[in-house]
């Protein structure tokens, strides 16, 4: 099988460089329009799709992103990965501006986002017990550590709802329950991207220190712009050096992320609603179709 590299770019990444045949592509899904056209073409002979998850300009916020037409729409054009790119506040001293988080964990606080694709007339429950591909994270701490970045394997992400920073009680309070990191926009992605049977890898660069930290102010956008614009080459060269590390073939995944709909579906297949599946049919094509 054919690999496609998806690429979801998060704040202060809107866009990559150095594709052949580099193409802004617009792709219209059951779910809406996703935040912007995606960038295709080949890097070092790999298929690739990028996506930048707030637009160029950097429209949407982070309740507004349309994850479900995002993910569909990298599903649609061939993707078998995802690899998100985020900004994220640190919420422990070791984890420090600059530095890289391949975070394998998340603990969702958002509220109101739609984060299915299934529901009435064709429910369906995936595991998240393990919301990564194991496979495709070690890839990306081999890229980001040949860059020579600072990389924590492994971390959880708190994913609040925002748009507002945390307050003080907030921040302490995520830190209590062991919580790694803190963003805005890595739930519903991950559940959306294990639904669409996705490999998906979250990488994340510290900004800041949220609030909690008794030595560092309160976090704003301009200390993210900041960081993120100082060390604007690391996500980049990680992304650059993917595709030689994965290669064009792809072969089932060892963790079984491309086959997370074998056992999820529940509803008799007479009870189905054909509009709904109908809308399923980038997603859960390979286990819905006759
Ligand atoms: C600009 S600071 C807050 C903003 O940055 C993060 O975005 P992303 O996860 O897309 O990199 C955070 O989640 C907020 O959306
Ligand atoms: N402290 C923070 N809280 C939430 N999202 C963020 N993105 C970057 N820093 C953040």
């Amino acid at each position: 099988m054919q690999r496609r590299i998806g690429v979801i770019g998060g704040s202060g990444v809107y866009q990559i460089s150095g594709l052949d045949g580099a193409q802004w592509r617009r792709v219209d899904t059951p779910w809406g329009a996703p935040s912007d056209e995606i960038l295709t073409g080949r890097l070092a002979g790999v298929e690739m799709a990028f996506l930048p998850r707030h637009g160029r300009g950097h429209v949407h916020s982070p309740a507004s992103v349309p994850f479900r037409a995002n993910i569909d729409a990298l599903k649609r054009l061939g993707c078998t990965e995802v690899i998100a790119v985020s900004a994220v506040g640190s919420l422990r001293a070791d984890f420090r501006p600059g530095d890289m988080v391949v975070l394998d964990q998340f603990i969702d606080r958002t509220s109101g986002r739609a984060g299915s694709f299934f529901g009435t007339g064709c429910v369906a429950h995936v595991s998240l017990a393990d919301p990564t591909c194991a496979a495709l994270s070690a890839a990306c701490t081999q890229a980001l550590r040949a860059g020579g970045a600072t990389v924590h394997e492994g971390g959880t992400y708190l994913a609040m709802e925002g748009p507002q920073f945390s307050t003080r009680a907030e921040s302490r309070l995520y830190r209590s329950w062991g919580c790694d990191v803190i963003g805005m926009t890595a739930m519903p992605e991950a559940r959306l991207a294990r639904e669409a049977e996705l490999c998906y890898a979250s990488v994340a660069m510290v900004t800041d220190y949220d609030c909690w930290h008794d030595g560092h102010g309160a976090v704003d956008v301009a200390q993210v712009i900041a960081v993120l614009t100082a060390n604007a080459g690391t996500a980049k060269a990680m992304i650059a050096a993917l595709p030689g590390l994965l290669g064009p073939a792809r072969a089932p995944c060892p963790c079984g992320c491309d086959r997370a709909l074998d056992h999820a579906l529940m509803t008799a297949p007479e009870r189905r609603d054909p509009a709904l599946l109908a809308r399923l049919d980038a997603v859960a094509g390979r286990v819905l179709a006759p």
